[in-house]
């Protein structure tokens, strides 16, 4: 949680989140945090220099992670925001990535900030279709087409489920 003033992100919401991208429990994780702006859902973040691929270029793998744990608190949100309900409501609901498509378009650096934006395009039962552009120094260098599939669903659960946790 942000604790210079207070302001939640969809991430603060993620009770027991271990993972490393999008996790608020992993200590060696990358901690992204993301909000509404309008439509879409940004996610500003700052790499280091263990997460460079070439010198001064970012990881693509990290890029893609970055991209992946965006779009499925995205997802989550998303799923809220159509119930007419906040963050903190339940049932609880959790996505996990089906497919993941990123097409790299120019190098990232891995000095400045990058900027994610996704879009969610579709709806359909436990499926979110996004479109989610990836940019730096106020270019876009990647995009992906990502699909988020709902795997826990509080008020369904049933105790055996390896998405519980
Ligand atoms: C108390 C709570 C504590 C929680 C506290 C922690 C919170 C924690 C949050 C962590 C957030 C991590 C965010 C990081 C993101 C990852 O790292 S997730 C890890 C990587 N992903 C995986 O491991 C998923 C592995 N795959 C699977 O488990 C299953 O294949 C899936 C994706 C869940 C799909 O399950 P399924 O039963 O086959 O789905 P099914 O009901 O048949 O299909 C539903 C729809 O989805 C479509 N679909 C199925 N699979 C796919 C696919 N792969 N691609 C595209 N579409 C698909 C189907 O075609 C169908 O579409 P329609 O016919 O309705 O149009």
């Amino acid at each position: 949680m942000n604790e210079q003033n207070d302001k939640k992100y969809f991430q603060d919401y993620m009770n027991e989140n271990v993972c490393f991208g999008c996790g608020i429990h992993n200590d060696q994780g990358l901690h992204i945090k993301s909000e509404w702006d309008g439509e879409e859902s940004v996610c500003v973040w700052e790499s280091e220099e263990k997460y460079h691929g070439w010198s001064n270029l970012m990881n693509g793998g990290v890029m893609a992670t970055l991209i992946d744990c965006h779009c499925m608190c995205t997802a989550m949100a998303h799923a809220y925001k159509l119930e007419g309900r906040a963050l903190n409501t339940m049932p609880e609901y959790r996505y996990a990535t089906g497919t993941l498509n990123v097409k790299y378009l120019k190098p990232t650096s891995n000095n400045d900030p990058v900027e994610l934006r996704a879009k969610v395009t579709e709806v359909k039962g436990k499926k979110t279709v996004m479109h989610c552009g990836f940019y730096s120094l106020g270019e876009k260098t990647a995009e992906a087409e990502v699909i988020a599939i709902r795997v826990y669903d509080s008020s369904q659960d049933s105790g055996a489920n390896v998405f519980k946790s």
